[in-house]
């Protein structure tokens, strides 16, 4: 009753603040949003009564903007970001996904001020090829290969974990599934070969998982796509079977996902310990729930998960589409940049290279 009061609350807010950037407007049971997250554009919404009730468990993370920053008081931000679906809109062509400039403007801008990094299920290359930044912290594979700075590491889960660090300039990179390497580039080669007859099927190499993408296939070929990829990840016992959007998932049977990489990242960073340290994630998949999870555990963050359709997710907050994140990102830089403390990251966090 007080969440959905506070809900009602809050829309209140929205509706006085329209004029500037958003206009809320209740018809029948759909609510209409008119909003211009950025000057050029402005963008409607339709959201209906279910999306409505699912968040006032799940509140926007706009409207609740000035709250989350006013708790964050005093506190350190790492900010953590989904590349699909997060920074680019989720489209038919994989190697199309390209995040817009101004995102990527957001993005740098964000990085000036807070510790950031793009944990994506892409390989590293790929998302770091997306992005095109250079002061960010890239995790590729599901976390499972992370540049990060060189810095003292805790495992999170003290499992036997076979690790690669290579030395890249400064950085280090860390991949604790680096073993699992050949039976994935040889699943990857099967799989290639198994679903070639299947129109609009492709296989994404993501180096230490593979993805089977069955967006652009015909409807009545998924049951024989999916049957096709179990049968050959059968004789692969290491490798396990995930689910993403319209994507099937191949990875090792490791204990290491987003949240591992999530708390890898914080080590690594020296935050690892500290007790002010407020981890931001953002991201709209399944296997982002893992770093949902780890935020929930420590108790201090925001697990903020994109989407425009309830779903089962254990984020507090919830942003609707790329560009919502982009308003978010936005809304963070200039937080920053305006409070009296404004310093660049170096300032901010010693250690940590601008
Ligand atoms: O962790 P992420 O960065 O979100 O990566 C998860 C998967 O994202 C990509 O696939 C998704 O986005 C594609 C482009 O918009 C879309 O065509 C596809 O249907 C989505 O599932 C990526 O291509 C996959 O390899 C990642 O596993």
């Amino acid at each position: 009753m007080f969440k959905r009061n506070l809900w009602k609350f809050n829309q209140a807010m929205v509706f006085q603040r329209s004029s500037c950037w958003r206009k809320v407007r209740p018809i029948c049971d759909h609510s209409t949003i008119e909003r211009a997250p950025n000057s050029s554009h402005t963008i409607t919404i339709e959201k209906d009564a279910n999306y409505s009730s699912w968040m006032v468990d799940h509140p926007s993370a706009l409207t609740s903007f000035d709250q989350m920053m006013k708790d964050a008081k005093g506190k350190k931000i790492a900010v953590f970001l989904d590349y699909d679906g997060t920074l680019s809109p989720i489209v038919d062509d994989p190697d199309r996904a390209f995040m817009s400039d101004e995102m990527r403007a957001a993005v740098k801008e964000v990085a000036k001020y807070f510790p950031t990094a793009i944990i994506s299920g892409r390989s590293r290359d790929k998302v770091k090829e997306f992005v095109q930044l250079n002061d960010i912290y890239y995790a590729g594979s599901h976390g499972m290969d992370i540049m990060a700075p060189p810095r003292p590491v805790r495992s999170s889960d003290g499992n036997h974990l076979t690790v690669s660090l290579e030395r890249k300039g400064n950085d280090v990179v860390f991949q604790p599934a680096q073993k699992f390497l050949p039976a994935i580039q040889k699943i990857s080669k099967e799989l290639k070969e198994a679903i070639k007859k299947i129109p609009g099927a492709r296989v994404e190499d993501n180096i230490f998982c593979v993805s089977v993408h069955f967006r652009q296939a015909r409807e009545e070929d998924h049951g024989t796509l999916k049957e096709k990829v179990k049968s050959i990840l059968e004789h692969y016992p290491d490798l396990r079977f995930g689910c993403g959007k319209k994507v099937m998932e191949i990875r090792p049977s490791i204990e290491w996902n987003k949240g591992n990489a999530l708390e890898y990242l914080l080590d690594t960073l020296g935050l690892g310990n500290c007790i002010n340290v407020l981890p931001v994630y953002i991201g709209d998949d399944t296997t982002d729930e893992d770093a949902f999870k780890v935020i929930q555990k420590r108790g201090q963050g925001y697990p903020i998960v994109v989407t425009s359709s309830p779903k089962d997710t254990i984020a507090s907050y919830s942003l609707y589409d790329p560009s919502e994140v982009l308003t978010f990102l936005s809304h963070l830089a200039r937080w920053r940049k305006s409070s009296s403390s404004s310093r660049s990251i170096s300032q901010v966090w010693p250690g940590v290279s601008s």
